[in-house]
């Protein structure tokens, strides 16, 4: 069963009056990984789709999204797929594809129906392509590994960066994800902004009672989402995208738009934000 909602893109002064039913509408991100179903979310955000595959121990195939108005959703697009459950795999061009908790898979534009089985739990992002590049399976151990942060600002992770041009050539899509070291909470603070791209994100691997404080807006005018676990966020190009959790979290981000050059970032300060 395939299910698909769309999501408006958001200007900042809409954005600054909503009230937190109207903040969670539009950028939370939640009801992706239902069992026996996929459940994806067009943004119209660099018309970034992002959403979940749960088949089960089953089977389940994407093709055909009406939204897109192509015979295959990938037709003009390319994906990144990442297995947050147990082993599963990802079929795609007459190739089967393994993937464990943790590897990434990319899909290039033309790649066809796509087929998710066994026990994964799959993460699902995807943005237009100008071109056809070759699916690749990235491990871990293929990854990028970047360690940021302190113990002193409860802020010590490490950044494995994926689909990211040090390990891959993607066209638009950027994709790692970020895990906590014991004790420290917060992600991606001091905080930043890249109006050129959106971004997505995914927290997963946490306790069901736990929750995330994310920080979204533009960096003056912050508002928060509480998220939980296996739902995201959507960021648009003018917000802030950082998080404090109550419990141990990864998040999986990933990004679209204008260039693929994740160190563009402009920080902004803790003493800037309001
Ligand atoms: O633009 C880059 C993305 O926001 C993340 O990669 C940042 C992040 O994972 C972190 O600092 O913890
Ligand atoms: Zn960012």
């Amino acid at each position: 069963m395939l299910n698909v909602e769309t999501r408006q893109a958001v200007h900042p002064e809409h954005a600054k009056a909503l009230d937190t039913e109207g903040l969670r509408r539009h950028f939370l991100a939640e009801n992706m990984f239902k069992s026996g179903e996929i459940h994806l979310i067009y943004t119209h955000y660099d018309r970034f789709v992002m959403g979940g595959a749960v088949p089960a121990g089953g089977s389940l195939t994407l093709d055909k999204v009406e939204e897109t108005k192509t015979p295959s959703f990938l037709d003009r697009r390319e994906m990144g797929v990442v297995n947050i459950g147990e082993l599963g795999t990802v079929s795609a061009g007459n190739k089967t594809y393994t993937l464990s908790r943790g590897d990434v898979l990319y899909l290039g534009a033309g790649s066809g129906p796509v087929t998710f089985a066994g026990n994964g739990r799959f993460y699902i992002t995807s943005c237009p392509a100008h071109r056809s590049l070759p699916a690749r399976l990235v491990t871990l151990a293929d990854s990028k590994e970047v360690k940021l942060g302190a113990v002193e600002t409860s802020n010590k992770r490490t950044i494995n960066q994926f689909i990211h041009p040090l390990v891959m050539e993607s066209c638009q899509l950027v994709l790692g994800y970020t895990t906590l070291e014991d004790g420290s909470v917060w992600n991606t603070m001091p905080a930043h902004v890249h109006d050129r791209r959106m971004e997505a994100y995914l927290y997963f691997g946490m306790d069901e009672t736990s929750r995330v404080l994310h920080l979204m807006g533009e960096p003056q005018e912050t508002r928060h989402l509480f998220i939980a676990n296996e739902e995201g966020a959507i960021s648009p190009p003018w917000s802030v995208h950082s998080g404090a959790g109550i419990g141990t979290y990864t998040f999986i981000w990933a990004m679209a738009g204008d260039n693929v050059d994740y160190t563009d970032m402009e920080f902004v300060q803790p003493a800037a934000l309001r």
